[in-house]
């Protein structure tokens, strides 16, 4: 038997396809033909399709923004970078790690304005944030972008929050969140989870989905390579925004000042007036001559001239080619040292590398320079070093906190054996000064006691300030409200021997159950970061306390159309309990409410809508709703004080306890005078039969709208 054999499958695509013959290439087009869906790109479900419309449309919307007018003329002045974060977290480091990157030159030091040229059309001025709340101010009038260091394997620390509002108050500039010192984290799944866990933090202290970088560790001493040229081109394509009220006011950061006072002017006196000038990009809009200028933390003054200098770091020529040569990857920093000849209206200065002179602040105290003679950098290192040291001694002093403290208390050790010593010791003197309640031992007490040495200030919007001494120095952590609350909890909860919120590795023991799932992850992170269940759970007690109870219903029965059984039990439930505090003296309804409290229904956003259901009666008893028809406009007033009594005997029943000596008052206040009750009932006999005519009459009315609607 002959079996035809099985032909090959012609190819469709490929290089393999385009060799085939003329006959089959028709073939191909045929099919081709047929295989062309005109519903490819129709959409199948609606709900689907409008859902990607919807977010186009937002998309779009967010990309508009109102034209911004440029006032700028010539080159754009380079967008200042202000590098924030807490004492220690790498700041320094950072702006040399991204100077190298843009620039390949390394910088000894960050002193002052760092401008370099990091594309075609785009300068950039690095500046380090100071560590006190001048600085801060300072900055975040000037800042473009703030990249904002945070210690990822110690948490937030207040300096971040401290700044954030500070932001907010002078205009939002663009800011980016910076994780550092995460190569403490020796287990992965520790530092997955803490980053997490700050990433939400950092959304909802800013917005969600705000940039957050990571930067994994040291290597020979600098950050990767690999994070640094990220963040680098981060910055280098970012889109910055004018700040309105900075485009239409002129400002000034100062790169560059020389005290230009003739010598001997100041050797005669040493207080004369002097004359500065001051350098740098004019930003926002034009200066005009003769205005006055108001100098950040020195005053208001006279310019008594302004002269247009040649830009010391420009951009590029403009001929066309892709990316910058390494000749024209320029940067410009005087206060750091760098920059080669510079020419000003007065002198002209050459610039003698730092590590040829070689002073610095510890020399200076050893007053054993290396440097014989007296020079004027020296001098003017020296007095900033100066400078410096008063301004964090007024702030040490003055302890301006930001956030408003409800108690101010705190215990501080030293160290001894620290090579830090110094360091340790300065701030801890300036706490013995603010301390109100002070504990302290002074004797050199081992690292391992940082524990104990917590001390919790609750600040203004749930975040709380804990100060501690952690790796030889007193730092700020930020704790959230809900955060430590939800420690708590866990630490009764579990019976794992997890540290409490009190811990010094509270950071880390929210992260150190291992066997969690990640769905529970992220419950947790949820339950960490937003108050969103917290406030979630006031909101139900809210809305049941505020109900509005049916009056109408109260004072003329009910109606046919019934409500449903539970939302009606509530409305007369907090009916009566209204009117019980109505017509019980103050002493019972206080005595209530305080019983209450110890009891589990506490509604402690509105005590006065608290409901005790010991003494709820049951309202819907046509029997007690009668009790109290008299005590309204509409009842038979003659019988009211009767029947008042017999309903508060009812409710003697309920809870005798308590209730009983105080209704032996009640009694006292509106029936123990017995008489008097029946002379007044007596002398309003008349007025009775106009309310008990007027009262049969409502009846009627009532009836007859009842008819007519039922
Ligand atoms: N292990 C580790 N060390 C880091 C990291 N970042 C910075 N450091 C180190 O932390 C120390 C402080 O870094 P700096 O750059 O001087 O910090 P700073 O914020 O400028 O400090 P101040 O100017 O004193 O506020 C340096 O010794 C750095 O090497 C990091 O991610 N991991």
């Amino acid at each position: 038997m002959e079996r035809s054999q099985k032909s090959h499958r012609s190819r469709q695509s490929g290089p393999s396809a385009k060799k085939k013959s003329a006959t089959d290439k028709k073939k191909r087009d045929i099919t081709e033909e047929k295989k062309q869906n005109p519903k490819a790109f129709a959409f199948n479900s609606t709900v689907k399709a409008k859902r990607l419309q919807s977010r186009a449309t937002e998309k779009e919307q967010r990309r508009l923004h109102l034209p911004a007018i440029d006032r700028t003329t010539g080159e754009p002045a380079p967008y200042v970078i202000v590098v924030h974060g807490p004492p220690q977290v790498g700041k320094s480091l950072l702006i040399k790690s991204l100077i190298k990157h843009y620039t390949k030159h390394n910088i000894s030091e960050v002193k002052g304005p760092i401008t370099i040229v990091s594309g075609k059309q785009r300068r950039l001025q690095f500046i380090e944030c100071p560590n006190d709340i001048n600085g801060m101010i300072d900055a975040a009038k000037y800042a473009d972008l703030a990249l904002l260091l945070i210690d990822g394997s110690y948490g937030f620390e207040m300096e971040t929050f401290e700044f954030l509002n500070i932001m907010q108050v002078h205009g939002f500039p663009k800011v980016m969140g910076v994780l550092t010192h995460l190569d403490k984290f020796k287990d992965v799944k520790k530092l997955k989870k803490t980053k997490q866990r700050l990433k939400h933090r950092f959304w909802t202290e800013i917005y969600d989905g705000a940039k957050l970088f990571y930067l994994s560790g040291l290597i020979h001493g600098k950050y990767v390579k690999r994070e640094i040229h990220n963040l680098a081109r981060f910055i280098s394509v970012m889109k910055f925004h004018p700040l309105s009220w900075r485009t239409s006011h002129p400002y000034i950061l100062v790169d560059r000042f020389e005290d230009i006072t003739p010598q001997d002017k100041i050797s005669t006196n040493k207080k004369c007036d002097r004359n500065v000038t001051l350098y740098g990009y004019l930003r926002g809009c034009n200066m005009k001559k003769g205005t006055k200028v108001h100098i950040a933390g020195v005053g208001d003054h006279n310019v008594a001239g302004l002269t247009g200098l040649a830009d010391p770091c420009p951009l590029p020529s403009a001929a066309k080619k892709k990316g910058l040569r390494d000749k024209e990857k320029l940067f410009y920093a005087p206060m750091s040292g760098i920059g080669d000849l510079l020419y000003d209206k007065y002198a002209v200065y050459v610039d003698i590398n730092d590590h040829l002179v070689q002073y610095s602040k510890v020399d200076d105290d050893d007053t054993s320079r290396k440097g014989t003679e007296k020079d004027v950098g020296v001098d003017l290192v020296k007095s900033l070093h100066n400078t410096k040291y008063t301004v964090d001694e007024k702030l040490n002093k003055s302890s301006i906190n930001l956030f408003s403290q409800k108690s101010y208390n705190s215990k501080e050790i030293t160290n001894g054996d620290d090579e830090d010593h110094d360091k340790l010791i300065e701030p801890v003197e300036e706490f013995d000064t603010v301390d109100s309640d002070d504990e302290s031992d002074d004797s050199a007490e081992p690292r391992s006691l940082k524990s104990n040495n917590r001390n919790k200030t609750l600040v203004e919007n749930k975040i709380e300030e804990e100060r501690e001494v952690h790796e030889g120095r007193i730092r700020r952590k930020a704790v959230f409200g809900n955060e430590s609350e939800l420690d708590d909890q866990e630490a009764s909860d579990d019976d794992n021997d997890e540290e409490t919120e009190n811990d010094n590795s509270n950071y880390e023991s929210l992260s150190s159950d291992e066997e969690e799932e990640e769905d529970e992850e992220e419950e947790d992170i949820e339950e960490n970061m937003g108050n969103a269940s917290k406030w979630k759970e006031s909101l139900v007690e809210r809305t049941i306390s505020r109900k509005t109870t049916n009056l109408m219903q109260l004072v003329y029965g009910k109606s046919e159309t019934k409500p449903d059984d539970s939302s009606h039990e509530d409305i007369d439930a907090d009916a009566s309990d209204e009117d019980d505090e109505f017509f019980k003296p103050k002493s019972e309804g206080n005595k209530k409410s305080s019983k209450g409290l110890e009891g589990d229904e506490v509604n402690t956003d509105d005590s006065s809508k608290f409901t005790n259901y010991a003494s709820i009666k049951d309202w819907k008893d046509g029997e007690i709703i009668e009790s109290i028809r008299d005590r309204f406009v509409t009842g038979d007033w003659s019988k009211a004080a009767q029947r008042g009594k017999a309903a508060d005997n009812d409710n003697d029943d309920g809870d005798d306890d308590d209730d009983g000596p105080v209704f032996g008052e009640f009694e006292d206040l509106e029936t123990g005078e017995k008489h008097e009750g029946e002379k007044t009932a007596d002398a309003n006999k008349e007025t009775d039969a106009v309310a008990e005519e007027r009262r049969l009459k409502k009846l009627a009315l009532r009836a007859k709208f009842d008819a007519q609607y039922p």
